[in-house]
């Protein structure tokens, strides 16, 4: 078992719980891609990567509740959180995926992931954008809602700083900081502009970052973008 199988799969039933008290910005974060995943009318399928318990395509499939979606994750815990959230519904799939070592199986219209991709060493992130990049039908859309470096020293310790911070005197109880401050150790941040350069690189050409705030970043890209796809 991996040190990240382990961690979270130690935390998978209060996850949810905490997340609110974890993420600041947890609800400008979660939902500024929602206007753009919109955009892909034709979209009928979509991919969530490292998709946990589910929440990130919680907050998709309350806007289009018609996509076929499969949830990939490395953590059996976490996933079975995901399997009774959205239990009864036949239009939900759940596969057992390493992104850091295996191919995407199947194509997609839509990608997504949310604070998974960031426990990549960047070789590894590279080479998961290319098979995003790869999985993803033509006109499709990627978006990585993740946390980023800062894009200087001081900036990064500042964010980091702050982040400690706010969290400290969320109301979250001691336990679950501890836990959250040491799955921090796992954390393998790049910088947004590498990122956005690797996306380019993986064949994206439309990309660009959607929102940000501190640490966290929401960015991605179209695959051959066209213009029924770019008018809203
Ligand atoms: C912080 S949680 C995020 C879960 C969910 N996306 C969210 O926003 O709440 C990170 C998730 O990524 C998964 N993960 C990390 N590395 C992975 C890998 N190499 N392959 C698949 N899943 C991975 C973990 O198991 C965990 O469920």
């Amino acid at each position: 078992m991996t040190e990240i199988q382990e961690k979270f799969g130690a935390v998978s039933k209060q996850y949810d719980s905490q997340r609110q008290y974890l993420i600041p910005c947890f609800n400008d974060f979660y939902h500024s891609c929602l206007p753009f995943i919109k955009t892909v009318t034709n979209a009928k399928t979509i991919l969530d990567l490292g998709a946990g318990t589910g929440l990130f395509s919680q907050l998709v499939y309350e806007q289009n509740p018609h996509l076929q979606f499969t949830l990939a994750d490395i953590s059996a815990p976490m996933l079975s959180v995901a399997k009774e959230r959205f239990d009864g519904l036949d239009n939900f799939k759940f596969i057992d995926l390493d992104f850091s070592n295996s191919d995407i199986p199947g194509k997609y219209d839509i990608i997504i992931s949310s604070l998974a991709i960031h426990h990549l060493e960047d070789a590894h992130k590279q080479n998961l954008y290319n098979n995003v990049f790869k999985a993803l039908n033509e006109g499709g859309l990627f978006i990585n809602a993740d946390q980023v470096t800062g894009r200087t020293m001081l900036f990064d310790s500042l964010y980091k700083y702050e982040w400690r911070e706010t969290v400290s005197h969320s109301g979250l109880d001691h336990e679950a900081l501890i836990q959250a401050f040491e799955r921090t150790k796992l954390d393998k941040f790049a910088p947004l502009e590498t990122q956005l350069k690797m996306l380019e690189e993986a064949g994206f050409t439309e990309v660009d970052c959607i929102y940000k705030n501190m640490n966290f970043a929401v960015f991605g890209g179209f695959k051959d973008a066209n213009i029924e796809t770019a008018v809203i």
